[in-house]
Protein backbone atom coordinates (compact mmCIF):
# COMPACT_ATOMS: atom_id res chain seq x y z
CA UNK A 1 0.00 0.00 0.00
CA UNK A 2 0.84 3.70 -0.78
CA UNK A 3 0.28 6.45 0.92
CA UNK A 4 -0.19 9.89 -1.00
CA UNK A 5 -1.00 13.60 0.31
CA UNK A 6 -2.50 16.08 -1.54
CA UNK A 7 -2.53 19.72 -0.43
CA UNK A 8 -4.30 22.72 -1.58
CA UNK A 9 -2.44 25.83 -1.27
CA UNK A 10 -3.25 28.26 1.65
CA UNK A 11 -5.58 31.16 1.12
CA UNK A 12 -3.96 33.61 -1.16
CA UNK A 13 -4.74 36.98 -1.71
CA UNK A 14 -7.40 36.70 -4.23
CA UNK A 15 -8.97 34.04 -2.68
CA UNK A 16 -9.34 36.71 0.04
CA UNK A 17 -10.85 38.97 -2.72
CA UNK A 18 -12.56 36.35 -4.40
CA UNK A 19 -11.72 36.86 -7.58
CA UNK A 20 -10.75 34.13 -10.24
CA UNK A 21 -7.32 33.56 -10.58
CA UNK A 22 -6.14 31.01 -12.36
CA UNK A 23 -2.82 30.94 -13.60
CA UNK A 24 -2.06 34.57 -12.49
CA UNK A 25 0.58 34.75 -9.32
CA UNK A 26 -0.41 36.10 -6.29
CA UNK A 27 0.79 35.21 -2.94
CA UNK A 28 -0.65 33.82 0.36
CA UNK A 29 -2.54 35.91 2.99
CA UNK A 30 -1.49 35.93 6.44
CA UNK A 31 -3.98 33.20 6.53
CA UNK A 32 -3.05 31.48 4.38
CA UNK A 33 0.55 30.80 6.01
CA UNK A 34 -1.10 30.31 8.96
CA UNK A 35 -3.63 27.53 7.00
CA UNK A 36 -0.07 26.20 5.60
CA UNK A 37 1.94 25.91 9.09
CA UNK A 38 -1.36 23.86 10.53
CA UNK A 39 -1.01 21.69 7.12
CA UNK A 40 2.67 20.83 8.44
CA UNK A 41 2.04 20.66 11.93
CA UNK A 42 -0.98 17.74 11.64
CA UNK A 43 1.12 15.73 8.99
CA UNK A 44 4.14 16.06 11.40
CA UNK A 45 2.08 14.71 14.33
CA UNK A 46 0.18 12.28 12.16
CA UNK A 47 4.58 11.20 11.83
CA UNK A 48 4.18 11.87 8.31
CA UNK A 49 7.85 11.14 6.23
CA UNK A 50 8.27 11.72 2.33
CA UNK A 51 10.81 11.12 -0.16
CA UNK A 52 9.68 13.59 -2.85
CA UNK A 53 7.69 16.63 -3.30
CA UNK A 54 5.92 18.41 -6.32
CA UNK A 55 4.75 21.58 -7.15
CA UNK A 56 3.02 23.94 -9.17
CA UNK A 57 5.08 27.06 -10.48
CA UNK A 58 2.73 29.05 -9.17
CA UNK A 59 4.11 31.25 -5.41
CA UNK A 60 0.48 30.02 -3.68
CA UNK A 61 1.41 26.23 -4.41
CA UNK A 62 5.52 26.89 -3.80
CA UNK A 63 5.32 28.78 -0.49
CA UNK A 64 2.48 26.33 0.92
CA UNK A 65 5.21 23.43 0.63
CA UNK A 66 7.77 25.35 1.47
CA UNK A 67 6.04 26.26 4.52
CA UNK A 68 4.52 22.94 5.22
CA UNK A 69 8.34 21.19 4.75
CA UNK A 70 9.66 23.62 7.34
CA UNK A 71 7.02 22.80 9.89
CA UNK A 72 7.98 19.38 9.24
CA UNK A 73 12.03 19.62 9.43
CA UNK A 74 12.14 18.11 6.28
CA UNK A 75 13.08 21.02 3.89
CA UNK A 76 15.93 18.97 2.40
CA UNK A 77 13.58 17.27 0.49
CA UNK A 78 13.56 17.06 -3.46
CA UNK A 79 11.24 19.13 -4.81
CA UNK A 80 9.73 19.31 -8.49
CA UNK A 81 7.44 22.05 -9.93
CA UNK A 82 5.73 21.61 -13.04
CA UNK A 83 3.85 23.87 -15.20
CA UNK A 84 1.14 20.86 -15.40
CA UNK A 85 0.34 21.50 -11.69
CA UNK A 86 -0.55 24.80 -12.13
CA UNK A 87 -4.34 25.94 -11.69
CA UNK A 88 -6.89 25.85 -14.56
CA UNK A 89 -6.54 28.61 -16.34
CA UNK A 90 -9.69 31.22 -16.13
CA UNK A 91 -9.19 32.80 -19.12
CA UNK A 92 -10.89 36.53 -19.56
CA UNK A 93 -12.44 35.85 -15.78
CA UNK A 94 -9.00 36.04 -14.56
CA UNK A 95 -8.96 39.08 -12.36
CA UNK A 96 -13.20 39.50 -12.51
CA UNK A 97 -14.37 39.62 -8.85
CA UNK A 98 -16.79 36.37 -8.67
CA UNK A 99 -19.98 37.49 -6.86
CA UNK A 100 -20.04 40.89 -9.41
CA UNK A 101 -19.31 38.43 -12.16
CA UNK A 102 -22.40 36.21 -10.53
CA UNK A 103 -24.28 39.77 -9.96
CA UNK A 104 -23.76 39.90 -14.12
CA UNK A 105 -24.27 37.12 -15.26
CA UNK A 106 -26.04 34.85 -13.31
CA UNK A 107 -25.13 32.27 -10.48
CA UNK A 108 -26.04 29.68 -13.00
CA UNK A 109 -23.73 31.00 -15.27
CA UNK A 110 -20.65 31.06 -12.99
CA UNK A 111 -21.36 27.84 -11.72
CA UNK A 112 -20.82 26.71 -15.05
CA UNK A 113 -17.80 28.73 -15.95
CA UNK A 114 -16.62 27.32 -12.64
CA UNK A 115 -17.50 23.76 -11.88
CA UNK A 116 -19.08 22.64 -15.64
CA UNK A 117 -16.75 19.14 -16.44
CA UNK A 118 -15.89 20.71 -20.30
CA UNK A 119 -16.84 24.14 -20.87
CA UNK A 120 -14.46 26.32 -20.62
CA UNK A 121 -14.52 30.15 -19.87
CA UNK A 122 -14.32 32.98 -22.15
CA UNK A 123 -10.42 32.54 -23.90
CA UNK A 124 -7.67 35.54 -23.70
CA UNK A 125 -6.03 35.87 -26.99
CA UNK A 126 -2.45 36.14 -27.26
CA UNK A 127 -1.86 40.18 -26.19
CA UNK A 128 -3.44 39.58 -22.86
CA UNK A 129 -0.99 40.08 -20.39
CA UNK A 130 -3.07 36.81 -18.61
CA UNK A 131 -1.35 34.73 -21.90
CA UNK A 132 1.03 32.31 -20.29
CA UNK A 133 3.73 32.95 -23.44
CA UNK A 134 4.75 36.41 -21.91
CA UNK A 135 5.99 34.67 -18.85
CA UNK A 136 9.66 33.68 -18.92
CA UNK A 137 8.69 30.72 -16.57
CA UNK A 138 7.17 28.98 -19.82
CA UNK A 139 9.73 30.01 -22.03
CA UNK A 140 10.38 26.42 -24.02
CA UNK A 141 7.25 25.05 -23.78
CA UNK A 142 5.15 24.78 -27.19
CA UNK A 143 2.88 28.11 -27.40
CA UNK A 144 0.28 25.60 -28.31
CA UNK A 145 0.35 23.75 -25.07
CA UNK A 146 -0.36 26.94 -23.31
CA UNK A 147 -3.72 27.33 -22.24
CA UNK A 148 -6.28 30.73 -23.11
CA UNK A 149 -8.56 29.34 -20.57
CA UNK A 150 -9.56 25.92 -19.59
CA UNK A 151 -12.31 23.71 -18.48
CA UNK A 152 -11.92 20.63 -16.10
CA UNK A 153 -11.42 18.35 -19.10
CA UNK A 154 -8.57 20.32 -20.69
CA UNK A 155 -7.09 20.73 -16.85
CA UNK A 156 -7.37 16.79 -16.86
CA UNK A 157 -5.93 16.55 -20.37
CA UNK A 158 -2.81 18.36 -19.16
CA UNK A 159 -1.83 17.50 -15.58
CA UNK A 160 -2.61 13.36 -16.39
CA UNK A 161 0.37 12.96 -18.11
CA UNK A 162 2.73 14.34 -15.44
CA UNK A 163 0.81 12.21 -13.28
CA UNK A 164 1.69 8.92 -15.94
CA UNK A 165 4.86 10.07 -17.07
CA UNK A 166 6.17 11.29 -13.45
CA UNK A 167 4.71 11.00 -10.17
CA UNK A 168 3.03 7.58 -11.07
CA UNK A 169 6.26 6.24 -11.41
CA UNK A 170 7.79 7.88 -8.30
CA UNK A 171 5.25 5.95 -6.00
CA UNK A 172 5.55 2.95 -7.22
CA UNK A 173 9.47 3.24 -6.93
CA UNK A 174 8.17 3.36 -3.60
CA UNK A 175 8.82 7.61 -2.88
CA UNK A 176 6.36 8.98 0.00
CA UNK A 177 5.18 11.52 -2.52
CA UNK A 178 3.42 15.24 -1.48
CA UNK A 179 1.74 17.33 -4.09
CA UNK A 180 1.22 20.98 -3.26
CA UNK A 181 -1.39 22.41 -6.23
CA UNK A 182 -4.52 24.21 -6.95
CA UNK A 183 -8.37 23.53 -6.42
CA UNK A 184 -8.79 22.22 -10.01
CA UNK A 185 -5.44 20.61 -10.67
CA UNK A 186 -6.50 19.32 -7.56
CA UNK A 187 -9.80 18.10 -8.61
CA UNK A 188 -8.09 17.10 -11.93
CA UNK A 189 -6.07 14.70 -10.30
CA UNK A 190 -9.07 13.24 -7.72
CA UNK A 191 -11.65 12.62 -10.57
CA UNK A 192 -9.14 10.62 -11.77
CA UNK A 193 -8.06 8.79 -8.83
CA UNK A 194 -11.44 8.30 -7.55
CA UNK A 195 -13.00 7.66 -10.90
CA UNK A 196 -15.89 10.33 -10.51
CA UNK A 197 -18.27 11.01 -13.01
CA UNK A 198 -18.56 14.09 -14.77
CA UNK A 199 -21.92 14.91 -12.46
CA UNK A 200 -19.96 13.74 -9.39
CA UNK A 201 -16.79 16.15 -9.96
CA UNK A 202 -19.26 19.57 -10.15
CA UNK A 203 -19.69 19.47 -6.44
CA UNK A 204 -16.38 18.55 -5.53
CA UNK A 205 -14.74 21.75 -3.81
CA UNK A 206 -11.24 21.47 -2.28
CA UNK A 207 -10.47 23.55 1.07
CA UNK A 208 -7.37 25.71 1.08
CA UNK A 209 -4.13 24.45 3.23
CA UNK A 210 -6.04 20.58 4.32
CA UNK A 211 -4.23 17.87 3.59
CA UNK A 212 -5.67 15.12 1.83
CA UNK A 213 -4.38 11.87 2.57
CA UNK A 214 -4.86 9.22 0.06
CA UNK A 215 -4.09 5.52 0.49
CA UNK A 216 -3.46 3.45 -2.59
CA UNK A 217 -3.17 -0.07 -3.95
CA UNK A 218 -0.16 -1.57 -5.80
CA UNK A 219 -2.21 -0.22 -8.83
CA UNK A 220 -2.57 3.25 -7.31
CA UNK A 221 -6.50 2.32 -7.10
CA UNK A 222 -7.82 4.26 -3.98
CA UNK A 223 -8.13 2.13 -0.56
CA UNK A 224 -9.28 5.03 1.25
CA UNK A 225 -8.83 8.74 1.00
CA UNK A 226 -9.32 11.37 4.30
CA UNK A 227 -8.72 15.16 4.98
CA UNK A 228 -6.45 16.12 8.36
CA UNK A 229 -8.30 17.70 10.72
CA UNK A 230 -11.39 19.15 11.91
CA UNK A 231 -14.07 17.43 10.35
CA UNK A 232 -16.80 20.22 10.58
CA UNK A 233 -14.65 22.73 10.13
CA UNK A 234 -13.10 21.29 7.34
CA UNK A 235 -17.14 20.57 5.93
CA UNK A 236 -17.80 24.78 6.67
CA UNK A 237 -14.38 25.30 4.26
CA UNK A 238 -15.55 23.25 1.30
CA UNK A 239 -19.33 25.01 1.59
CA UNK A 240 -17.32 28.32 1.56
CA UNK A 241 -15.45 27.27 -1.89
CA UNK A 242 -18.94 26.69 -3.72
CA UNK A 243 -20.25 29.78 -2.81
CA UNK A 244 -17.90 32.01 -3.53
CA UNK A 245 -19.68 32.10 -7.24
CA UNK A 246 -23.17 33.14 -6.02
CA UNK A 247 -23.92 36.88 -6.28
CA UNK A 248 -24.22 38.77 -2.91
CA UNK A 249 -27.81 38.54 -1.55
O1 LIG B 1 -9.93 31.32 -8.95
C1 LIG B 1 -9.39 30.20 -9.13
O2 LIG B 1 -8.40 30.02 -9.83
C2 LIG B 1 -10.02 28.98 -8.48
C3 LIG B 1 -9.30 28.55 -7.24
O3 LIG B 1 -9.05 29.57 -6.35
O4 LIG B 1 -11.32 29.30 -8.15
P1 LIG B 1 -12.64 28.45 -8.31
O5 LIG B 1 -12.84 27.75 -6.98
O6 LIG B 1 -13.66 29.52 -8.54
O7 LIG B 1 -12.50 27.53 -9.46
Amino acid sequence: MYKLVLVRHGESQWNLENRFTGWHDVDLTESGVAQAKNAGRLLKEAGFEFDQAYSSVLVRAIRTLNIITEEMGQMWLPVERHWRLNERHYGALTGLDKAETAAKHGDEQVKVWRRSFDIPPPAVDESSEHFPGHDRRYKGIDPRALPKAESLALTIDRVLPYWHDVISPAIQANKRVIIAAHGNSLRALVKYLDNMSNEEILELNIPTGVPLVYELDKDLKPISKEYLGDAAQIKAMMDAVAKQGQAKK
